[in-house]
């Protein structure tokens, strides 16, 4: 466990004397693969792995390869991805997020080739083809990519424009990119590195179109040399992420041979004869990017280690820190003495807290996921809508930690300002988050309109279903306790989910039944409604872990029970809706917002603890989080 005393000081709120344990935490945090985090966290003491912010791109693309050469000779991806089952899945989610904690280049790379072209292959390919690509992927005889974005279609992917012809005579795919608007775009790996590529394109067989499909492309020989018939540019220089290659691809006439269609699920015979287990093409259009669902899951998950990381730093430096003396001649006192600080740290701090543990709990989804083979709409719903929330949130708060540090804070070996250029395609990457917020607002109103032909009730296996059983308004919001919360957060989502419903049928009616146009008018209220949905959903999944923690260890518990008290509070502060839509009263406003700043309070009382059992060893975070004058001092200039 890492071991670290501020300076403590009797200006700031002191620590209570039952704190919470540092260790149980941490356990509480990260329960599986234990050994292998600390194996890892070891290696990356090597000097390849010392952060670099000084390199060119090339530079940097060399570095995350040599990165990649020397993990794998260590055996760190042995029974992960090739296993191809959950605790291998769980594995390779430990190796991740400890690797995103250095780079965020390293997991993305290896992201696309092991969680995209892997995924995909598992999920839409034939035992065969599995059992030939996967391990391969594992022992790097293969670097796999993902190409499915183009030129002229990113979010709407049903647009994309690539087509794979059948052609019986010689039992071949044409793959082919028609013209300029059809180019891969943004593929990653494919400037420099992957072998191999997943395509999707529309299949077209003796002039029918059946869809989007995917095929595995050979895109570079063993010496390195593009395959005929194959053109790829380089993206350039991105405003993060320059260790990872992304490409544009375009293919002329490329034939591969038949068997190389992902078939697990739909198949075309030698004469041409299409067959699918999945009758309808809507349906198989949604299997066909599933891939992206487990990608959503791992992001969701690496923003908040990203968050706690810049949070980490901050907060050690807000200790060590001072700013201005009560009294000339008296010392200075820390920067977390400030209520204006705590409250700029402690409120991300408390909301890591709340998420990181929503995001472990949706990769447990994913795992059985995996393992049924079906995504249930929760899970696709749920995904969608922390993708989106937690990377906005990762953003904010890496923010307002480098704010937080002040001038320090905008110095790159500080970590947390680069930090914040390399992360931010999160929230465009496997869909931009604008768009997964409307995804979730959109089930929604269908879950609405299926409730509104049952005279009101949603189905039991509705997600709304607790709609159905809104409690009175209970709990105390003076103790800002569990009940209070549940009542409240039900009550903003019925109120939401229903304006979205009333907001929707009436824009049809204006719009002359145009769906399409009815749903542009309600995209705001869609977003609203789908902020609601996820913000009930993120209390209930906490409240289980609060409860799941008080058999483990009491301390830690009370102290998540405060992050959750902290998180809600500041998520009714932040929304007028709650007032507007009479979800609470104007005195429970008053109420709340002075409970905010008190939390806050108690919040820096136990920060320490809660920073220490987050557990980023001091090689991975920043100079100004362990001694900001000794790495400023003479010697060292
Ligand atoms: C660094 C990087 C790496 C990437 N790696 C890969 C990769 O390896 N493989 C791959 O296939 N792709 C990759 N992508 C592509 C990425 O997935 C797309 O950029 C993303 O899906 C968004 O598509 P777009 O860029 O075309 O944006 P657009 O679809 O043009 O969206 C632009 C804006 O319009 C809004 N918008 C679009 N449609 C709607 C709508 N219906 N309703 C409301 N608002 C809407 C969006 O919210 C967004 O704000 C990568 C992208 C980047 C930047």
């Amino acid at each position: 466990m890492v071991q670290w005393t501020p300076n403590t000081d009797t200006d700031l709120p002191s620590c209570p004397s039952s704190p919470p344990s540092p260790d149980a935490l941490n356990k509480l945090l990260f329960p599986t693969n234990r050994e292998l985090r600390e194996k890892l966290f070891d290696l990356l003491k090597e000097p390849l792995f010392r952060r670099r912010t000084d390199i060119s791109v090339r530079q940097h693309r060399e570095l995350t390869t040599a990165r990649i050469k020397r993990l794998h000779q260590e055996g760190v991806f042995r029974n992960t991805i090739a296993l191809q089952k959950p605790e291998g899945s769980r594995r390779y989610d430990n190796v991740i997020a400890v690797l995103t904690l250095l780079d965020h280049s390293l997991e993305v790379k290896l992201g696309v080739s092991f969680g995209l072209f892997g995924a995909t292959v598992h999920k839409l390919g034939s035992k065969q083809q599995r059992d030939f690509w996967i391990p391969r992927l594992e022992n790097f005889e293969a670097f796999g990519c993902f190409a499915l974005t183009e030129l002229g279609h990113g979010s709407n992917v049903r647009g994309i424009e690539t087509r794979a012809t059948y052609l019986p005579e010689t039992r071949q795919f044409e793959i082919h990119t028609p013209n300029e608007t059809a180019q891969k775009y943004w593929i990653g790996g494919a400037a420099d590195s992957a072998t191999h590529s997943v395509v999707f394109a529309k299949l077209t067989i003796r002039g029918i179109d059946y869809g989007i499909h995917v095929f595995i492309v050979r895109l570079r020989r063993p010496d390195g040399t593009i395959e005929p018939g194959i053109r790829i540019a380089d993206c350039g220089e991105k405003a993060g992420l320059n260790g990872v290659d992304n490409g544009r691809i375009w293919f002329t006439h490329v034939r591969i041979p038949r068997e190389d269609m992902l078939s697990g699920l739909s198949q075309v015979a030698p004469d041409g004869t299409y067959s699918s287990s999945i009758p309808s093409a809507n349906a198989r259009f949604g299997v066909m990017l599933a891939a992206l669902t487990g990608g959503r899951v791992g992001i969701a998950s690496n923003a908040i280690g990203t968050a706690m990381l810049g949070l980490t730093i901050a907060i050690r430096y807000s200790f060590q820190r001072r700013a201005f003396a009560p009294s000339e001649g008296s010392l200075e006192v820390p920067l977390l003495f400030y209520t204006s600080q705590q409250r700029q740290l402690m409120i991300p701090l408390a909301t890591s807290f709340v998420y990181g543990f929503c995001a472990r709990d949706l990769s447990d989804d994913w795992y059985r996921a995996i393992e049924s083979g079906s995504v249930s709409k929760r899970t696709h719903v749920v995904s969608a809508g922390y993708k989106a929330l937690f990377t906005w949130f990762m953003q904010d708060a890496l923010q307002a930690a480098r704010e937080a540090c002040g001038g320090q804070g905008y110095k790159s070996d500080n970590v947390i300002a680069p930090l914040k250029a390399d992360r931010d395609v999160m929230l465009t990457f496997e869909g931009a988050n604008t768009v997964m917020m409307l995804q979730v607002g959109k089930t929604l109103l269908a879950e609405f309109g299926s409730a509104t032909r049952n005279s009101g009730r949603y189905d039991e296996n509705s997600i709304l279903s607790a709609l159905n059983a809104i409690p009175r308004k209970s709990g105390s919001t003076k103790q800002l306790d569990s009940a209070f919360f549940r009542s409240t957060f039900l009550r903003l989502e019925k109120e939401q989910v229903v304006a979205l419903g009333n907001q929707y049928s009436k824009a049809l009616k204006k719009r002359g039944g145009s769906e399409f146009h009815a749903w542009n008018d309600c995209l705001e209220q869609a977003e609203k409604a789908a902020r609601a949905h996820m913000c009930r959903v993120i209390h209930e999944t906490f409240e289980c872990h609060v409860k799941k923690a008080y058999e483990i260890d009491e301390h830690s518990a009370d102290a998540l029970g405060l992050c959750g008290q902290l998180w809600g509070a500041n998520s009714i502060q932040q929304n007028a809706d709650f007032l507007r839509l009479r979800c609470i009263s104007i005195n429970d406003a008053t109420v709340i917002a002075g409970g905010v700043g008190d939390l806050c309070e108690k919040m820096t009382a136990i920060a320490k603890h809660l920073v220490e059992g987050i557990g980023i060893p001091q090689h991975l975070l920043a100079p100004i989080a362990v001694n900001y004058v000794k790495h400023n001092s003479r010697a060292r200039l």
